[in-house]
């Protein structure tokens, strides 16, 4: 029976009266990467900003785990929503040390997990002078300083080159051959075609496909099928 680690049920978020997720029901089954498409707009960040506990006003259901989410949910999940929510003057230690001592974390973590993304030579270089994908890659260190069982990225691959990217592909995997789950989002579909073992795509606030990789599917026909359908 498959196992999951967040369900949703309902899940619904209005911004004044524009309705922006629609009842939602999410199922990111554990140990698996679940790629979460979407136009811009669609309702990806909002979906993992309620997930993450960053909105907190909203209507439906949601589960982590198997129980009702709660605040302290948030000790198994690890996020990088937006833009890396680094210091500018510090160096990608000190941010790590902030995350260590907010979180109450071990500081030997730190340079495994900097080594673990390949940041681990920046030495004082504040993060001001970082390029795009290194403060991704910070922010990616950021968020699993703590070890979560629950990775969400919002658009990791932003500002990554080809070699950043099969990178953080290789890790990913690895995390979910490690019992890890992880959420991505993404507009594009070729990001996410060859690592997502599930898809869920999201179209003006609707949930209007959730299913298994298969590999046998057009996922391309599908995306443009599904985002056009009541657009
Ligand atoms: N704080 C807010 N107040 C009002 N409307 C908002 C707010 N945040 C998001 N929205 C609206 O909600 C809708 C969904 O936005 P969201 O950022 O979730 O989309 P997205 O799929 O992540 O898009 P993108 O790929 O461009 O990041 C958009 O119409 C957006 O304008």
């Amino acid at each position: 029976m498959t196992e999951y680690i967040l369900k949703t049920k309902q899940l619904t978020k209005k911004f004044k009266n524009n309705i922006v997720l629609n009842h939602i029901n999410l199922e990111i089954p554990k140990g698996k990467i679940y790629g979460l498409l979407g136009i811009n707009g669609a309702g990806k960040s909002t979906t993992m900003k309620i997930i993450t506990g960053i909105i907190t006003s909203f209507e439906g259901e949601m589960k982590f785990n198997g129980q009702p989410w709660r605040r302290s949910s948030l000790n198994k999940i690890g996020a990088l929503i937006e833009y890396p929510a680094a210091y500018e003057n510090l160096t990608a230690y000190d941010n790590m040390k902030i995350v260590a001592l907010e979180e109450d974390l071990p500081l030997d973590g730190i340079p495994i997990t900097l080594n673990r993304l390949n940041i681990n030579d920046t030495g004082n270089k504040k993060v001001k002078n970082f390029s795009l994908g290194m403060k991704q890659r910070l922010g990616i260190a950021m968020a699993m300083l703590k070890n979560p069982d629950f990775l969400i990225l919002d658009e990791p691959f932003n500002g990554l080159d080809p070699y950043g990217i099969k990178e953080l592909k290789e890790y990913l995997k690895e995390l979910t051959e490690n019992g890890k789950t992880v959420m991505i989002s993404s507009h594009i579909l070729p990001e996410l075609q060859d690592i997502a073992e599930y898809i869920g795509i999201i179209n003006n606030g609707s949930l209007v496909y959730q299913q298994a990789v298969t590999g046998k599917e057009d996922l391309n026909q599908i995306f443009f099928e599904k985002t056009q359908e009541g657009s």
